[in-house]
């Protein structure tokens, strides 16, 4: 048996212990600073509140200031902070743990760079910190609640050394939880962070439909898989200027058709589809996790960065940069359809 210790108890952080769990591990589940209700709750009913799903009963609760306790004997440390805990969990908990100890984050997103650069967060808590540590990160498609049901999905794991990956992996696989290896680590990364701004792209369509048509809930779908199709062309161009493998997509294309069925990304897209100017779109949704929105920005702001470099042109995203104009400059949905045609000849 091993010791899995989970620091961040939200939804995806608490979930991925469930197949761990099952194989025999030891759960410890710790809360930042911000989870102590979810975890006194998990303790008190063995229930999780915003997971909404009964935890396994070898999980174990800790608060924050339990921390050392959680740690003890531990032979995994996972992540389960979002984009938002990223600064918290490389100030907090990074430079106190053991450096035997290996890390999995759960984490998708990505921090861009004055030059245009996007690092995914491995590389970024590897720069910021004066220690080695071995950091590993799960990408892929995976909605926490159909993991803690048990309904089967294809991940990958992404590190800097596959024997480390191979030993991550044995603690986790399971009939339900299917798990590829890489040493990829800006492509997975890429991959499945970008998704996020482009779920909020293609769910666009949803709301635009119900507007047309006058009936909510009313759904289109050749508009979603025509924004489906150019969002999976502009992430593998991306793929490519960040220097990620191809094969990555697959990784990035699972990710976008669950998140744009299961995510919480897809409730600020319809809003925006819909005509809600996005700041009352932000306020409807408040207090849900909306990564997209950090990532759409900060994607747009590094391929704005790489056109005025001269290594990428706005005709090569054209569905980002709307994304990031809706967003961030106050524009109107208006999708550019025209500018996803193109020519080609053999
Ligand atoms: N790799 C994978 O297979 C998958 C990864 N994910 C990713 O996992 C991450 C977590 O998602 P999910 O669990 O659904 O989101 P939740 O919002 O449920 O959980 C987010 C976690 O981060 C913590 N957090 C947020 N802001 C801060 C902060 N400022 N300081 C410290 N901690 C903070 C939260 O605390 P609190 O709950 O109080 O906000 C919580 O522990 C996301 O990056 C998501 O994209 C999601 C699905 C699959
Ligand atoms: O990453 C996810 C599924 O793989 C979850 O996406 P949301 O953050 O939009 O819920």
């Amino acid at each position: 048996m091993s010791i899995i210790t989970i620091v961040g108890a939200g939804m995806m952080g608490s979930a991925i212990g469930f197949p761990a769990s099952g194989n025999g591990h030891e759960i410890r589940l710790v809360g930042t600073p911000l989870d102590r209700e979810i975890i006194e709750h998990a303790r008190k009913t063995g229930e999780h509140l915003t997971l909404k799903r009964r935890l396994p009963g070898s999980y174990r609760y800790y608060q924050i200031e339990e921390l050392e306790e959680a740690l003890l004997g531990a032979d995994l440390l996972v992540s389960g902070v979002s984009s938002f805990g990223v600064d918290w969990f490389l100030a907090e908990i990074l430079p106190v743990i053991p450096e035997t100890l290996p890390v999995l984050a759960v984490t998708k997103g990505m921090q861009d760079t004055e030059e245009g650069k996007l690092i995914p967060y491995p590389h970024l808590y590897a720069q910021k910190l004066n220690r080695k540590l071995s950091l590993n990160a799960v990408g892929g498609p995976c909605t926490s609640y159909e993991l803690a049901d048990h309904d089967p999905t294809e991940v990958c794991f992404c590190g800097e050394d596959m024997e480390t990956l191979r030993k991550i992996k044995a603690l986790f696989e399971a009939p339900y939880y299917h798990i590829s290896l890489s040493t990829d680590v800006v492509g997975v990364e890429c991959a499945v962070a970008m998704k996020n701004a482009y779920a909020l792209a293609v769910s666009l369509a949803v709301g635009l439909a119900e507007r047309r048509e006058g009936v909510p809930g009313k759904e289109h779908y050749n508009s979603q898989a025509a924004l489906f199709g150019q969002s999976v062309r502009e992430m593998r161009k991306l793929l490519k200027l960040v220097g990620g493998g191809d094969d990555n997509i697959v990784l990035g294309a699972g990710d976008l058709y669950v998140t744009v069925f299961g995510g919480r990304t897809r409730k600020i897209g319809v809003l925006l589809g819909r005509g809600m100017r996005f700041e009352d779109a932000m306020a409807e949704l408040e207090g849900i996790t909306l990564e997209s929105i950090v990532i759409a920005t900060r994607t747009a702001r590094a391929v704005r960065k790489l056109i005025a470099g001269g290594k990428a042109t706005a005709a090569d995203f054209p569905l980002m940069l709307h994304v990031d104009d809706i967003i961030n400059n106050g524009k109107d949905v208006n999708i550019p359809w025209g500018s996803f045609e193109v020519e080609t000849q053999l």
